[in-house]
């Protein structure tokens, strides 16, 4: 019982795992463009307009929720990360 919803959310969340890799990649190359230029950490029109998108992308209405907690949390996630690199650089900066 499970073994075949358990084969495919194994390969679902490979695919996944991969595409936030690549995605943590480009919040990281953001993080150094704010950094370089002094911009601030949050940009809420940006987060706001992701939210938007990936909101009017989803098929099923009954998920619609579950993507705002799944954007919200990826946001989060970056803004953590941007704040680790952006005080890193800060540091290396003032050594
Ligand atoms: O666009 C940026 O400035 C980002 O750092 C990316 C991102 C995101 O995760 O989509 C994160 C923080 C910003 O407030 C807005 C968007």
């Amino acid at each position: 019982m499970l073994e075949e919803q358990y084969q495919k959310i194994d390969g679902i969340d490979q695919q996944l795992a991969a595409l936030f890799e690549q995605r943590m990649a480009v919040v990281d190359e953001i993080a150094q463009i704010k950094f370089d230029n002094q911009i601030g950490l949050t940009n809420i029109q940006r987060e706001k307009a992701v939210m938007d998108q990936r909101l009017a992308a989803v098929e099923e209405p009954k998920f619609e929720p579950y993507i705002v907690d799944l954007y919200q949390t990826m946001i989060l996630i970056a803004k953590q990360y941007q704040v680790k690199k952006m005080k890193a650089l800060k540091e290396q900066a003032e050594a």
